[in-house]
This record gives C-alpha cells, structure tokens and sequence, in this order.
C-alpha cells in the first residue's frame, strides 16, 4: 500500500522527528535516497553531466547537495538557480566546494540540452501555484524535449500542487520523481500525476510520527486481503446474490456485460431484472443467470447493480431497487434518478463527464480537479463515489481517500463501465462495505484492462471480462487462497 499525507501532516510529523535529530539529518537522508537514484539512472556518475534547477527552499537544497555529492564522485554539475538571493545555503555552499558552477539564465538552454540527467529542485511540497517568470521557462524547454538527459524530479514535480493532484499552472514533466518520507495525492492523482513518471519513495524515517493516512494506494497484497473468500461452508446464498438492473432493446449489450462482471465478482448467483428481449440475450451468454422482468420480479437479492445502458426509460425500476433498503451500485443511466442524499451503503460509478453533470460543473472542471469533485459529490449523496478516467478515484463520505493504480488507457472503450459496474455490485452482495467493493473492484477492472491489452492491443470490454477470472485466481494466490 502507498500511504499518502498532506503537507500539513509531513510538515508536523518532520517537526516532531527533526527534535530527534542532529541538524540537518534529515535532509542527509533524502540526500541520500536521491543520490543513490541519480546514479542508478546515470551510465556511469563520473563524467556524467548533471543540472541542478534551484528554488528558494529545501526542495532546492536537495537537489544542490545531491548534485554536490555526484560532483564528488566525478560528475560535472552545473546549477541554476531561481532566486539565487534566497538559495539554500548550505546546500549551494556543499555545491560550489565540490566543483559545481552556477549557470547564468543566457547559458541555461545550452546546459539543458548537454545533460545527462536534469535535477528538478524548484519546488517541493511548499510549493503554491504554478511556476512563473524562469521557473516556466525551464520547465516549458524540458517538456519541449530540450534535453537529452533524464529529468528526476525531487520530491514532486516543480508546480503541481502537492494535496490535490491539481495543475494550476505551467510544471515541470518528469522522468522519475524521488519522493521523501510519505505519498503526496500530486504524485497519484492526474492531472499532476501524469507529470511525476517513475516513482522512488525514499524512507526518512517519518513513519513512526505520520497519522493513519486518509488516501491510499492499495497493491495486490492489500487487495487479495479483501476479497470474499468463498469457504467450504458457502453455498450460493451466503456468497451473495446480486440483481442487475441494466441493459434496454437500445443497449441490450450492457446488460450482458454487466451481468458477465457480476458473474466474475465473487457473488453466489445474479438475478438479471429486464425486458425479455434483453433477458434472452443475457441468458443466451450466461446461462447460469436468473432473469424476471422488474426488481420485484426476480426475487431476493443481497445488493443491486442499477443502470448501465438503461437509456431513457425504467425510472420505477431504479427506485423500486434504491428503495430496496441493500446496498447499491449505481452507474451511468442511473445516476439520473439518484435520491436526495443515501442513507444506506452505496457506491456511485461515474466517469467526468457524469460527475460533471451531477454537480452542476463543466467537465472539465471535474477533470482538472478530479479529488476535490469525487469527495464533494460523496459527501453531497453520502455514498461512496468512484470516479472513472485516466486515474480512478474512490473517494467515500468519511473523507477517505483510495487512488486506484491498475488504471489503463486499454480500458478507455465502451462496455469496459458496464463490467466494472456488475464485477463491483457483485462484491457488494458478498459483503464488502461500499469503499472496498468499490476501491477492489477497480483494481480487478483494471488490472484484467491490462490483461487484456497485453494480448490483444486493443482490447474490447469482453476481453476484459474474459481475464478477471484469471485476475482473480492470481491474487488469491498472494495470500495462499489457491
Ligand atoms: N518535509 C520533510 O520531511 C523533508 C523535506 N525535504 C525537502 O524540503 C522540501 C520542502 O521545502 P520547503 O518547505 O522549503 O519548500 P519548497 O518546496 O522548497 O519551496 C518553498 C519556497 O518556494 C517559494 N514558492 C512557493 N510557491 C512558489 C511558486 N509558485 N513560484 C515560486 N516560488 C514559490 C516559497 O516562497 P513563499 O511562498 O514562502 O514566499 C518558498 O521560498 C520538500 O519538498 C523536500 O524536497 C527534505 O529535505 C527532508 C525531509
Ligand atoms: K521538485
């Protein structure tokens, strides 16, 4: 799992280990975990020509002790620095007595263009707002491919903001970003995570001193811990049964994959409820699913999945399953009939530009800041909103927080909702509380997205639904479930 703080957190827990520490400790240790990633990145540290770009803060101090250190050991390093008046003054005075040189900004373009690895040192977690004046002007020459060199962010790419994941302004685009004691949301949620490329996490030892994170980035060891595990005593009552309120004569299709990702999440048995026309088609594909007309129709069920490719119609049908009293799914189509607020377990499943429409926003609005609108619209509907795109976001009333990391451009086409909606309405029968169904069922979704792509290129969501068995079965071999 990566943990992830908010500066206000790492700044106290930094307080509180620093009281520990002789000065300037800490930042030997980051020092150190970048050093050590600068060089595995470097063909060879001697010889080796690195550019140091120098903020104000510790963030530059960083990277100025770092480039020391490399020049120690042979590089020739070369820095710029932005306020040159306000550098940090250790770390340039460690910089200079190793040899580095400073470079004046007529000479910074030349240098970018000759390096072997650029250090990003403008801004790190007090950083506000976008880079502005020659900060830009740097970071717009290395996302213009000026340099050849690899560009190792330090700590967080310069300008993203680091609680939000937000890109107010001009940032630097990394190749590697080396972050210190904690996750940042900038360094999992997009639009700025798109900017941080490969991840080192360094330990500084501020663990101890950080609270229990509120945003989390599950891995597959925290994920085949959640999954229902059917014991020998199960029969298919108890592994939870799951309706299906999806498809329409327009979008038969939906209905289909829904159920097919209901049928692969674990649940016991699924009770399709739909027009016969629709039910032929399902029952045709998945013979072991049970259909009736209406949620009324098809009998007892321990949570409903409501509204993938619905169309216009069935507004009765959706609240006859939301007034059911079980948890719920609601995805596309349904959301239009959402209640006031939930007042039982629920996960919502929209993608931006739904969202957008939810909240009354422009979808690009919920894109650029895509935290801020999945916490607000679950705390809006109490209910646990999982916001699809580019990084999925699940974000539950309470304020938690989990990003998910499978994501796949690979499961950027139609039909692909409809599986997640059925494969995570199918854990909610089996007993996962709205945030685990969810946060779990996007992990399976995305991982079998990646799947899929690995053997077809472009994979259909039926492609996808094809390997969640295989996700699955994987998984629950990394806690010895067979
Ligand atoms: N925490 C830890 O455990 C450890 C932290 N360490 C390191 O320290 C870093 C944090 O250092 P930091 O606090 O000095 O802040 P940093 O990001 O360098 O910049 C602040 C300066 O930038 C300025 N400024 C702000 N926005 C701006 C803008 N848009 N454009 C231009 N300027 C702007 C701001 O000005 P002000 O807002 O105060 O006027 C201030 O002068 C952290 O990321 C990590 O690298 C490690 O060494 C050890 C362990
Ligand atoms: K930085």
């Amino acid at each position: 799992m990566i943990a992830v703080h908010t500066v206000e957190e790492i700044r106290a827990a930094e307080k509180a280990l620093m009281a520990q520490l002789p000065a300037g400790a800490l930042m030997q240790r980051a020092v150190a975990g970048l050093v050590t990633v600068c060089a595995r990145l470097l063909d060879g540290v001697y010889g080796a020509r690195v550019v140091v770009l120098a903020g104000a803060g510790s963030n530059g101090g960083d990277a100025l002790w770092a480039a020391a250190r490399l020049a120690r050991r042979g590089a020739h390093a070369q820095a710029f620095l932005l306020a040159p008046e306000k550098a940090h003054a250790e770390g340039l005075a460690a910089f200079r007595a190793a040899g580095g040189r400073l470079v004046e900004p007529a000479g910074a373009a030349d240098a970018l263009a000759e390096a072997d690895l650029v250090l990003d040192g403008i801004l790190g977690i007090g950083g506000r707002g976008g880079l502005r004046g020659d900060a830009a002007l740097l970071a717009g020459l290395l996302r213009a491919g000026r340099t050849a060199g690899a560009v190792v962010a330090v700590d967080l790419p310069s300008g993203v903001d680091p609680d939000t994941g937000e890109t107010p302004g001009a940032h630097v685009i990394a190749d590697h970003t080396v972050t210190f004691g904690t996750g940042k949301a900038a360094l999992v949620v997009d639009p700025a995570a798109a900017a941080a490329g490969v991840l080192h996490p360094v330990d500084i030892g501020l663990e101890p001193y950080l609270p229990e994170p509120r945003l989390t980035v599950l891995d597959d060891a925290d994920v085949a811990v959640l999954l229902p595990d059917p014991g020998r005593e199960s029969d298919k009552y108890s592994r939870g049964v799951v309706g299906v309120l999806a498809g329409s004569g327009q979008f038969p299709g939906a209905a289909v994959l829904a159920v097919g990702g209901a049928l692969h999440g674990g649940a016991g048995m699924v009770r399709y409820a739909g027009p016969e026309s629709v039910a032929t088609e399902v029952r045709a594909r998945w013979p072991e699913a049970i259909a009736g007309l209406s949620p009324d129709a098809v009998g007892r069920v321990q949570a409903w999945t409501v509204g993938s490719g619905l169309g216009d119609g069935r507004g009765d049908d959706v609240h006859a399953a939301l007034g059911a009293g079980l948890p719920v799914l609601v995805d596309a189509d349904g959301l239009r009939w959402l209640p006031e607020r939930f007042t039982g377990p629920a996960v919502l499943t929209p993608h931006a530009g739904e969202l957008a429409r939810l909240l009354g926003v422009e979808r690009a609005e919920v894109e650029a800041r895509r935290l801020h609108h999945a916490r607000q619209a679950a705390q809006r509907w109490n209910a646990v909103v999982l916001l699809k795109g580019s990084t999925t976001v699940v974000a539950a009333p309470d304020g938690r927080v989990r990003v998910n990391p499978t994501g796949t451009s690979a499961l950027a086409s139609a039909g692909t909702g409809d599986v997640l909606a059925g494969l995570a309405g199918s854990l909610l029968a089996g007993g996962l509380s709205p945030f685990d169904a969810g946060s779990v069922g996007a992990y399976l979704h995305g991982l079998a997205g990646r799947r899929a792509a690995a053997s077809s290129g472009y994979p259909s969501a039926g492609d996808a639904l094809a390997e969640l068995p295989g996700v699955v079965r994987s998984l629950r071999g990394v806690v010895g479930g067979g």
